[in-house]
């Protein structure tokens, strides 16, 4: 029989197997032993089963943090999928639903059926066709983001954008705080877009995608996707956590929305954050936006302005890359005050298959954003040569100037 495996963190006075198996009747059946045997048969395919607890040392972190001496455990849970509908709505209040407001429980991890991942679509593109659309293979991608557009105009907006694509960047998205506005309104944002990266490309024969932020009213944003779609937009930008891991999942699911999606981490903050409570980040921002279709998941870096832990920013990018699931692999993008000279650690830490992404570290360059994608491209290029930074520098301006500004963290290999 199917099954959903969810792996809890959790905490209690006394009796780890007795919150266990209290969680496990709780969010399946409710009661069990006081049945009826007849009852019991009857209800029996539907009941949550304790797979396994895994007492783990007492932390006097967490002992100060919920101010009473507190055992600790990990505990698997298995629970019927014939329970719930195969949608993420469903999962999550099977799995966490009311259990998430005990505030003493993390939801680490999930583990589905292969009859239960066939339910889902995976992204559209993933990094295979994404590196196709760009025409950049073997190396990291470099991504830029607009700054300071709100109150500015389309004008602004069109110069921004080809200084940007001018520094030699693959993909430029929006802010994700640029949403439907009078001047510089959606649709022409993708139009005046186009017109810009056309103009680069015939220029510098480089080809860079925009990705426009996809923002309004949940029920209007399918028609809001297909018009981006019809005016020849490249990427969607998506605030999936204002919205729900659902909608992304629907709009992934419409064969007229065939352009890749791309996931940002705003509000997820709100979920993932504590070691006591709420959801682990590989799970919701890896593992649950790859299932869902996210083809680009941008989350903190680990040594960035808003830096994850390093584990858990890792475990992200695992999950989204891990080639044993039957999805297409999610581009990690791996974000927040990065700049060049951080370059080296990015690629240590995430490998070819990541995006470096930067809007401070590439528009505060002192040769403006031409010059901030230009050394953030001879720092790629430098990590993949296995050059220093600094070596690398003496023969690139642009990077000596980045690396003068903000520094250089040299890895030895
Ligand atoms: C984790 C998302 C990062 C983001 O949205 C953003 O705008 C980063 O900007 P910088 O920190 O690179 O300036
Ligand atoms: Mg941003």
């Amino acid at each position: 029989m199917s099954q959903v495996i969810a792996t809890y963190l959790i905490h209690d006075e006394k009796d780890l197997e007795k919150k266990a198996e209290g969680i496990a009747l709780g969010l399946t059946v409710g009661s069990w032993t006081d049945l009826p045997l007849l009852e019991q048969e009857q209800l029996r395919k539907h009941k949550g089963v304790v797979v396994s607890v895994q007492e783990l040392e007492e932390n006097e972190r967490a002992n100060r943090y919920f101010g009473k001496r507190l055992k600790r455990g990990i505990v698997r849970i298995a629970y019927p999928s014939l329970n719930f509908s195969a949608d993420i709505p469903a999962l999550l209040t099977t799995v966490f639903g009311k259990l998430s407001l005990d505030g003493e429980v993390r939801l680490l991890d999930l583990t589905f059926s292969d009859e239960w991942k066939r339910k889902f679509p995976g992204p559209r593109f993933g990094i295979d066709e994404i590196r196709k659309k760009v025409g950049a293979y073997e190396r990291p991608l470099l991504m830029s983001i607009f700054k300071g557009m709100i109150g500015r105009d389309l004008t602004y907006l069109s110069e921004q954008l080809k200084q940007q694509a001018l520094g030699g960047v693959d993909l430029v998205k929006d802010d994700e705080i640029l949403f439907e506005n009078e001047l510089t309104p959606f649709e022409k944002r993708i139009t005046a877009g186009k017109a810009v990266l056309n103009e680069v490309y015939e220029k510098t024969g480089k080809r860079t995608l925009y990705a426009v932020n996809l923002t309004g009213k949940t029920f209007e944003l399918k028609e809001k996707a297909k018009r981006a779609v019809e005016l020849g937009a490249d990427v969607l930008l998506f605030n999936v956590f204002a919205y729900g891991l659902d909608v992304l999942q629907g709009l992934r699911e419409d064969d007229e929305i065939t352009i890749p999606i791309m996931a940002h981490p705003a509000f997820s903050g709100a979920f993932t954050p504590s070691e006591f409570y709420g959801i682990k980040a590989s799970l919701l921002l890896g593992k649950l936006l790859r299932l869902v279709g996210a083809d680009f998941v941008l989350f903190p870096s680990p040594y960035g302005s808003v830096a994850l832990d390093k584990e858990e920013a890792l475990g992200i990018a695992a999950e989204l890359t891990n080639d044993k699931e039957p999805f297409k692999r999610s581009f990690p993008v791996p974000s927040a005050g990065i700049h060049p000279g951080l370059v080296p650690l990015l690629f240590r830490d995430f490998g070819i298959d990541s995006i470096v992404n930067a809007g401070g570290g590439i528009h505060g360059h002192p040769d403006g954003a031409t010059g901030g994608g230009r050394a953030f491209r001879a720092a790629i290029d430098a990590a993949l040569a296995g050059k220093s930074l600094h070596e690398a520098a003496r023969e690139n301006e642009a990077l000596r100037k980045a690396i003068d500004l903000w520094g250089a963290v040299e890895v030895t290999s």
